[in-house]
């Protein structure tokens, strides 16, 4: 069995965050584990209020999960504050870890702050050069580089930006740009644009968290991550393409639409 750990916010509506996460690895046959950052009261129509675990309580989780059930491979997603931010650099190191998948989540789709504006210097100073990939959507890197993010030759210019950062790569995801979902791989020699259909749907919520924990559970699995980040992209593009309508605002991505059970 193939061991996954997702370091996240908890997303009460189950769309997004630890949630999202735990149902990618599921889907992918892996056992998941989570380290709770944040609690977020939330839903389809936004979050409602935030709650942050203390740094201490964080870094327990980490060592409850690294000296008993060491995953193969780690995402992390909403970090928060910046002493919560430290406090997983810390545990990345005294554990040695190294199949990070970091997702720099910043701003919920409905618009609230994942990641205090001030934290995003520790951000890009603790957790990038401990990442194996970094995964930012247009306004994250953007806010990253600061500079805005609007093309794919932006996109190209930024993550080369990110790698300078100390990331070993980077996946920009255009999911907020019109016409094909393109996203720009770098790997400090080659680009590499991976791109599918464009779903017309409102229903994107926990896109970047399904996307960023299929990567991780693609590594888990032994795939190179060239070929995890092509197989993470055909099973968003999947979970998209069978998005749930459901609560009133941007609904889900959803984890198990190849059951079908018909009457005949
Ligand atoms: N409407 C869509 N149709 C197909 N793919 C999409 C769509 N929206 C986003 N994606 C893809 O989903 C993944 C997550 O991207 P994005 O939505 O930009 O992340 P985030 O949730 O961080 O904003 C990317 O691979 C992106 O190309
Ligand atoms: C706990 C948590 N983590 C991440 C997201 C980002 O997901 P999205 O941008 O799709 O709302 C979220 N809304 N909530």
């Amino acid at each position: 069995m193939k061991l996954a750990l997702t370091i996240a916010g908890s997303d009460s509506g189950g769309g997004a965050g630890i949630q999202a996460d735990l149902k990618t690895f599921s889907a992918h046959g892996i056992y998941g584990m989570s380290v709770i950052t944040s609690i977020t009261a939330q839903n389809t129509m936004g979050v409602l209020g935030i709650e942050d675990i203390s740094p201490d309580m964080v870094y327990l989780q980490m060592k409850a999960i690294f000296e008993d059930l060491y995953p193969d491979a780690v995402k992390i997603g909403m970090v928060s504050n910046e002493d919560i931010i430290k406090m997983i650099a810390k545990g990345l190191k005294d554990y040695n870890v190294k199949n990070v998948v970091l997702d720099p989540v910043m701003i919920s789709k409905s618009g609230s702050y994942l990641l205090k504006p001030q934290a995003v210097e520790a951000l890009k100073k603790e957790l990038i050069p401990l990442s194996l990939v970094v995964t930012p959507n247009l306004m994250e890197a953007g806010e990253l580089i600061g500079k805005e993010v609007k093309s794919v030759s932006d996109m190209k210019e930024a993550a080369k930006k990110i790698l300078d950062f100390g990331a070993k790569t980077v996946v920009v995801k255009g999911g907020h740009l019109t016409g094909d979902a393109l996203d720009v791989f770098y790997d400090g020699k080659e680009f590499y644009e991976i791109t599918s259909e464009r779903i017309d749907t409102k229903n994107t919520h926990g896109t970047g968290c399904t996307f960023s924990s299929a990567i991780a559970a693609n590594i888990a699995l032994g795939h190179d991550l060239v070929e995890s980040i092509k197989r993470a992209k055909a099973y968003i593009t999947g979970a998209i393409k069978h998005s749930l309508a459901i609560g009133h605002g941007v609904g889900p991505t959803n984890h198990f639409w190849n059951i079908e059970i018909r009457k005949v």
